[in-house]
């Protein structure tokens, strides 16, 4: 049933970063005492030649969301990322992994935890160049001891995956940047971890290329529900792929919130200026609003089913599709009830008098669509359900663009 990919879950705390500090040099004594006197970061660095990567960040990380870390070169964004698989040794504090310490686990925990619980994707892709695509890909699985066929079963499905079936048997190093980072991400999947980490990894692509790879990386986000800890200094990227961004300045958290609450609650003068050049046309658009989350029903299961989703997630009304996601009519309540006493079918009961938007179509022009038909399902030209609007919250949406 389709159902499932789309259902509400309360979200549970993956990654748990706790008072984490990372000095670089050899005292750390002496930089963490002048931090807590109120230096700064350039001051202790002139005083002491103690550089502070990062000091006293505590933030939680849900599973399934894609959570960006953004900021300036040096504000400490690849260190963060590097403690949370400890590539780096923090200086002080704890990073838990579905409750397990990354910063005191011993070497054998680590190493466990890194094979199979995270999957890290580079900026300049770390591929082996003389290598095939699919033995770059089935080398975390080669390095686990798991046998040829079966590892390169798997790799093919990542391959698979990311869309380059058919390169298995090319040479990494004859593959476009594009291709290249396709390969880096089939290799962090094909271990199959809950967690990704990805720094920059798209930042050395051109800017059509880099738009297409980030609409890919959130349609397989859709399919597979991992948890993406992304880091760019992009704002752009950070604001289409977050659904929460963390800002951060000279090793300290500026601010973590939507893309929305970001650029209209900044929380101080640093985060206003950081976004001040932004075009707030593309925010507000239909994607910014839709929910992501909301239930659908299969068009071949019953009004039982759609009546018990409803009531689950508190709706009125429900989408159904078909196994490609595409949306085939709306359920209304009222129906689904009458439907379900008289033994009918959903395709019996179903509305087909549906309205379909693209997610880059700005909120005003909205304005006059959800006015007749709320809800609003949301799809791109493959008619693929990407989500749904409701009236609630595209005006609540231009009541904060007002303001
Ligand atoms: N190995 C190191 N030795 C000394 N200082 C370091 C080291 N790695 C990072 N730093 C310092 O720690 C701070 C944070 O660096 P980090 O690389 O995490 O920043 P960043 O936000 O990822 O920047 P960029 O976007 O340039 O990669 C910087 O001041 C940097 O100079």
């Amino acid at each position: 049933m389709l159902t499932g990919d789309f259902s509400i879950q309360s979200p549970k705390k993956k990654i748990e970063v706790r008072n984490l500090t990372k000095i670089f040099g050899r005292k750390t004594k002496n930089a963490l005492f002048l931090i807590e006197k109120g230096l700064s970061k350039r001051e202790i660095f002139e005083k002491t030649g103690q550089n502070v990567g990062l000091y006293n960040v505590n933030f939680d990380i849900y599973e399934g969301e894609i959570f960006v870390i953004m900021g300036l070169s040096g504000s400490g964004k690849s260190t963060l990322l590097r403690c949370i698989n400890r590539l780096i040794n923090p200086t002080d504090g704890h990073i838990l992994l579905d409750g397990n310490d990354v910063a005191t686990a011993s070497s054998e925990e680590l190493r466990e935890m890194r094979r199979k619980k995270m999957g890290m994707v580079f900026q300049n892709f770390a591929l082996i160049p003389h290598r095939t695509v699919l033995d770059n890909v089935a080398y975390g699985l080669e390095i686990q001891g798991v046998s040829k066929e079966e590892r390169h079963t798997k790799a093919k499905e990542a391959i698979e995956t990311v869309g380059l079936k058919g390169y298995e048997e090319s040479k990494t190093s004859q593959l476009s940047g594009g291709m290249q980072q396709r390969v880096g991400l089939a290799r962090a999947l094909a271990t199959d971890p809950d967690i990704l980490l990805m720094d920059e990894a798209f930042s050395a692509l051109d800017p059509l290329i880099r738009s297409e790879m980030q609409d890919e990386l959130l349609a397989l986000e859709d399919k597979m529900q991992k948890t993406i800890v992304f880091v760019s200094h992009d704002l752009d990227e950070a604001l289409k792929l977050g659904d929460r961004i963390m800002i951060m300045h000279d090793g300290k958290i500026a601010q973590i919130g939507t893309a929305e609450e970001i650029l209209t609650e900044p929380a101080d003068d640093y985060v206003s200026k950081f976004v001040a050049g932004v075009d707030r046309t593309k925010i507000f658009t239909a994607e910014a609003v839709m929910k992501r989350a909301e239930p659908v029903v299969s068009i071949n299961s019953g009004p039982k089913v759609a009546l018990k989703l409803m009531r689950e997630h508190g709706i009125s009304s429900i989408f159904v599709v078909n196994r490609e996601k595409h949306v085939e009519g709306i359920i209304k309540v009222d129906d689904a009830l009458k439907g379900s006493k008289e033994g009918k079918s959903i395709r019996d009961i179903m509305s087909d008098d549906v309205t379909i938007t693209h997610p880059d179509t700005p909120l005003n022009e909205l304005i006059p669509v959800i006015e007749n038909s709320s809800p609003l399902a949301v799809a791109k030209d493959d008619g693929k359900l990407l989500g749904v609007i409701v009236r609630g919250s595209v005006l609540g949406a231009l009541a904060i663009e007002e303001v």
